[in-house]
């Protein structure tokens, strides 16, 4: 298997191909409501056109391999829990190095590659430990900023967090943003508010975390979204992973429909970032079919796509030891940190 293009060892070509070129930021607009005023969701033809995705396109048996490969690529392994240490930090970013045993690498046709997970996310005062414990390997660090979960803290706050996290040598930033502008339809103060934390990241890439699951409707999905990309958001990510409900297809459908549309309006490339509760190698597969089948494969690579999760790593790790063996292992044998 090419660790690179993701294809099986036979060479066969999946479709999945890495991008060599850094991505450029995006630019963002100035705030225009009439790309997304008129705009009203159907929530039955997102869920019609989501059902399908996991059921109808499963990929299969080296195939699947090969993209499960890819969704390792694509994670920006997290840890964002009270109960954070520098020890469980420098675990996780050992893993992040070095995603799979040894004996799997090989068995896949990897050894010499380079695979590592797309980038390590924590809380800003653990940014300094996981950029000392990923030196040399370029892996970014990703830190959470902007009072998250909730982003309920003063406005100069959340940009101070911004600034002090970037100073503790974080790339990219993940945004919250005040779901009460949303919820309110005050689109403006949210454009004026993630233009503000855009300038605050200075080169960090920007992901604005929408909270989906308390936004309460799709057209606020799609308002929401459009309004991070007009404001600069290098990537748009659905969740924190501690709202009720986290990143779900439909929703995810929503914002990659609002990138295309963005894309289509003014030729800027918007990442995506579906976050929260991805757990299982299946899902992610869903995912990664979402993406190719929506924006095509330049969002199959990490400089485009990111999975939020801590814990999904550890399933497909597992499902590919069974492709290799024949068997499963016990979960806890694929330990994180
Ligand atoms: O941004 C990432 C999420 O917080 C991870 O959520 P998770 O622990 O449910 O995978």
């Amino acid at each position: 298997m090419n660790a690179r293009t993701a294809e099986p060892a036979s060479g066969m070509a999946t479709g999945l191909v890495r991008i060599e070129q850094p991505q450029a930021r995006v630019e963002g607009v100035p705030f225009q409501a009439d790309w997304f005023d008129a705009v009203d969701v159907n929530l039955s033809a997102v869920e019609r056109r989501t059902a399908t995705l996991g059921a109808r396109r499963s990929v299969k048996k080296e195939w699947q391999a090969a993209w499960l490969v890819k969704a390792i690529q694509c994670i920006d392994l997290t840890t964002l829990a009270g109960d954070d240490t520098p020890g469980r930090v420098q675990r996780l970013c050992a893993k992040a190095r070095h995603p799979l045993r040894d004996d799997l690498v090989e068995a896949l046709g990897l050894t010499g590659r380079r695979l590592t997970t797309g980038a390590v996310c924590v809380y800003p005062t653990m940014v300094r430990t996981a950029v000392k414990a990923l030196e040399g390997s370029g892996i970014p660090v990703a830190s959470v900023a902007t009072g998250f979960p909730a982003g309920l803290t003063p406005l100069e706050q959340r940009l101070a967090e911004i600034r002090y996290a970037v100073g503790e040598g974080a790339e990219e930033i993940d945004i919250v943003i005040t779901r009460a502008h949303a919820l309110t339809g005050n689109w403006q103060a949210l454009y004026d508010e993630i233009s503000l934390m855009r300038e605050a990241c200075g080169n960090a890439h920007m992901k604005a975390i929408l909270a989906t699951g308390e936004l309460k409707t799709l057209t606020n999905v799609y308002r929401a979204s459009m309004v991070a990309m007009m404001a600069g958001s290098d990537f748009i990510k659905t969740s924190t992973g501690m709202e009720g409900v986290n990143a779900t297809l439909p929703v995810s459908l929503v914002m990659v429909r609002a990138i295309r549309d963005f894309l289509e309006r003014t030729g800027q490339r918007v990442g995506f970032k579906p976050a929260g509760g991805i757990r299982a190698a299946k899902d992610a597969l869903a995912w990664l079919i979402l993406m190719k089948e929506e924006l095509g494969r330049d969002w199959l690579d990490p400089d485009m796509f990111r999975f939020g999760a801590s814990a999904l790593l550890s399933d497909i790790e597992r499902q590919l030891e069974h492709f290799v063996t024949g068997r499963y292992s016990s979960t806890d044998r694929h330990g994180m940190a």
